[in-house]
């Protein structure tokens, strides 16, 4: 058994296991085209083995400069949109507590155009130290852009010169607007490796800085994903559970379940649950193809979106993550009065008492005709995040070549940009729309 593992005992009256092993040779060819960098897109492959390669020296540099950053700021801001913030946003909400502030600050910008948002957190790091990390691998994405020039003005209010010694900029080698600024302002600057894409480049500084001034444990981080690279190596589809996932998935949508909601019992996995809608939805919609991602918190969505995943559509598959171990000390309390009548869970954790809601839960949407998978991990910490994050973009980098597209372009996502441009009246750009 893995280190993350899918386990299909809700899903067995919905697919056979021949059906899986008639796909076997498909993915044995499809993991050549993968590990032999063949395929479409086999230019954005870098971070296949990136984990295991770890270059030390690069490491190192992102742990000084999140020990720096850490040292003089109250706030780090980090500014990207897509893959460059939801990978941090994503641990370190799965990483850190629910409530009260961390031992360090860290907060998001630029992914959106709110200008109520972008004046409330202006409201926000009034009379605090501030430092930004502004992070976008084209270097030309407009709502980071507009993000950064509202803030570095107020650096530059506030701090002057020394306002270029609190930016840390973290973007393309040598392409995009934002490399330029680099060479002119003296940023400390990282790389995003060009042969990674923004949604698979989590384990890079692009997400690694941002969570090492969080606090967050990142050698554990990449040594997980790099545990990972190695149990996910077998081009068996019954030896490898990421690649089981993506057959699942594949056979599941061929039979019409098109639409895959991620469901948790754990409120801190709705960050990460963003993260993997980005990583699927980008990777396999396109081409009139592909699985819709949604997601759902339980057992908060159990009371909203409850009743359509039971008796709704019959267009969708679930899969739900499980955290094996009972890591916490909460019992329900025994009660002399037993006046709401729960002292049948007298002692129970809460631990038990969610996982029961997850069997009760999976059982009834079976029941409802919905396919369940769980993938099964063990705990909620640094090494189990890495192996997940890198156990989801092997599956998505499969399950986007079995269903015949590239998984590693995203061209739809230009035709809102260029409307954008035309309807705001960018230099250059013909009117269209108006
Ligand atoms: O890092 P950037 O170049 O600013 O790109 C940020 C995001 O832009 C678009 O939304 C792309 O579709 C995403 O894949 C990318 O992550």
């Amino acid at each position: 058994m893995g280190t993350v593992s899918l386990n299909n005992k809700y899903a067995v009256q919905f697919i056979e296991q021949n059906e899986v092993a008639a796909v076997q040779d498909f993915i044995a060819a499809t993991h050549r085209k993968i590990h032999e960098k063949t395929g479409a897109g086999a230019e954005y492959l870098g971070w296949l083995e990136w984990a295991s390669n770890f270059d030390q020296n690069e490491l190192a540099r992102i742990e000084e400069t999140a020990q720096k950053l850490r040292a003089k700021s109250d706030v780090l801001i980090v500014i990207g949109i897509g893959g460059s913030y939801l990978g941090a946003k994503a641990v370190q909400d799965l990483l850190q507590p629910s409530f009260g502030l961390n031992e360090m600050d860290v907060i998001y910008a630029g992914q959106n155009l709110s200008g109520r948002y972008l004046e409330e957190l202006l409201a926000y790091i009034e009379g605090k130290e501030v430092t930004l990390n502004v992070i976008s691998k084209s270097g030309t994405t407009t709502e980071p852009a507009i993000a950064f020039r509202v803030l570095r003005a107020w650096m530059q209010e506030k701090y002057g010169e020394q306002a270029a010694d609190r930016i840390i900029a973290t973007t393309d080698k040598t392409a995009g607007a934002l490399r330029k600024s680099v060479e002119k302002s003296g940023y400390t600057s990282f790389e995003i490796p060009s042969d990674i894409g923004g949604r698979y480049s989590v384990l890079t500084a692009v997400g690694l800085l941002p969570l090492a001034v969080a606090g967050v444990d990142i050698r554990k981080l990449v040594e997980g994903a790099a545990q990972a690279e190695k149990e996910l190596a077998s081009p068996n589809v019954f030896e490898n559970d990421a690649y089981l996932y993506a057959a699942y998935r594949q056979i599941l949508n061929a039979r019409g379940h098109s639409i895959e909601v991620m469901a948790s019992f754990e409120p801190a996995m709705a960050g990460l649950n963003e993260w993997w809608k980005q990583l699927f939805g980008e990777s396999e919609g396109k081409q009139g193809k592909g699985i819709f991602p949604a997601s759902v918190i339980y057992s908060t969505d159990l009371h909203s979106l409850g009743q359509y995943l039971q008796n709704g559509r019959r267009t969708l598959f679930e899969t739900m993550i499980s955290f094996t171990a009972d890591e916490h000390e909460s019992k329900i309390p025994y009660d002399e009065e037993d006046g709401d009548g729960l002292n049948y869970l007298a002692d129970k954790t809460m631990h038990e008492v969610n996982q029961q809601a997850m069997n009760a839960t999976a059982l009834a949407h079976v029941e409802g005709g919905v396919p369940v998978l769980t993938l099964e991990v063990e705990r909620m910490d640094a090494f189990h995040t890495g192996y997940l994050l890198y156990f989801f973009m092997k599956a998505c980098a499969m399950s986007a070549y079995l269903s015949g597209v590239n998984p590693f372009d995203q061209p739809g996502v230009e035709l809102y940009k260029q409307n954008m441009f035309e309807l705001l009246g960018k230099p250059g750009y013909e009117k269209k729309n108006n």
